[in-house]
């Protein structure tokens, strides 16, 4: 893919301008001041529109490597939790009605069919979990390539609906492994690295976590320097479909807050696949995962908030939305200081 377009030098200078016009000493707003700068070159606006509608998109599956022993919790949760997110009762919920972000829950690739799910949860599921990625290839390149259409769709239906901010979500037992994997693969890193204790796995299981990924880098070889193909090899369908929605909305132009693990790991392999996306991306947080930490530094991304979250569902980003309505605010509403003298 070409490089991306950047969000507006033009714009950012003009707010860069305003920023130190501001009735506050030169820097006293802090990241809240740079926040503000970089969301006008993103919109193309200074001062910025105010962030009225901010869209959470929830990409859920199951992955083949949670059935050996690598996570806290039993696949069965995931489904659960599709229905809960469903029901406005998850973590994530929670955040989102405290902060006016809407949310959107797909099953792309549940093992199994989760009951009762309205039909525009599950009308775009594309597979039932992927296979288990350190004894066989997560997904066929015919399903890496849907899925990434389908992330890539949705992230234009939810621009064209309207989206001035997107974030992802993820949700899915055992998807801290994959996601480890495409950070080890983008970074050429070691499994000791960046495995974490996900859902908070034991030192024996974080060991065998360890060798699980170990062997899935072995598996992969040289396809590591491909990420489509390292979406193939150790992905899945919901980590594909992922990374095409911040592809596209990088291409699209329209800003993203990341969350954990899952999203940065997605965002720093659509930055593989289409350089320059990550200039359209801002970190919500950062969570306990070290291949968040890895990813997060190679991507020159700074976390806005460090409170300890490793929930994921998108909670993260959606905890840091204030943090870009407060840019939003101080870049529209402080005085000039020619003003006030
Ligand atoms: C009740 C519950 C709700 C969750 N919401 C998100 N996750 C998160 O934790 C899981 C990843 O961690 P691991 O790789 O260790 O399985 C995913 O489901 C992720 O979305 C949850 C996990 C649980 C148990
Ligand atoms: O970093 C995250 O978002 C995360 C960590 C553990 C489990 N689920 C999500």
């Amino acid at each position: 893919m070409d490089s991306l377009t950047p969000p507006s030098a033009a714009i950012a200078a003009t707010a860069a301008e305003r920023l130190a016009g501001l009735a506050t000493p030169p820097g006293a707003l802090g990241r809240l001041g740079e926040l503000g700068v970089w969301l006008c070159a993103a919109q193309g606006a200074c001062p910025p529109e105010p962030l009225d509608d901010v869209r959470l998109v929830v990409f859920a599956g199951d992955h083949g490597v949670a059935q050996h022993g690598v996570s806290a919790y039993p696949p069965a949760v995931t489904a659960a939790m599709v229905s809960t997110i469903v029901a406005g009762r998850a973590g994530v919920s929670a955040l989102a009605q405290a902060h006016g972000v809407h949310v959107r829950v797909l099953d792309v690739s549940v093992d199994g069919d989760v009951p009762g799910l309205p039909p525009e949860v599950s009308a775009h599921k594309l597979r039932r979990s992927s296979g288990a990625l350190h004894l066989t290839d997560a997904l066929s390149p015919t399903d890496t390539a849907a899925a990434f259409e389908l992330g890539r769709r949705v992230a234009r239906e939810e621009i064209s609906a309207g989206a001035q901010l997107l974030m992802s979500g993820d949700l899915g037992i055992g998807n801290t492994t994959p996601a480890a994997c495409l950070v080890a693969a983008a970074l050429g890193l070691g499994a000791d690295e960046v495995v974490g204790r996900g859902t908070g796995i034991d030192d024996a299981t974080w060991a065998h976590k360890r060798d699980v990924v170990a062997a899935a880098l072995v598996r992969a070889g040289d396809r590591v320097d491909d990420p489509l193909e390292t979406l193939t090899a150790m992905g899945s369908a919901d980590l594909a479909a992922t990374v095409g929605f911040l592809v596209a909305a990088a291409e699209s132009g329209v800003p993203v807050l990341l969350d954990g693990l899952m999203s940065v790991a997605c965002a720093l392999t659509a930055d593989r696949v289409a350089p320059g996306a990550a200039a359209w991306f801002v970190a919500g947080h950062r969570s306990t995962e070290p291949a968040q930490a890895h990813a997060l530094k190679a991507l020159g991304l700074e976390p806005l908030l460090d409170l300890g979250m490793r929930l994921g569902e998108g909670s993260g980003a959606v905890a840091a939305v204030p943090m870009l309505r407060s840019a939003v605010a101080v870049m529209r509403d402080v005085a000039l200081l020619s003003e006030i003298l």
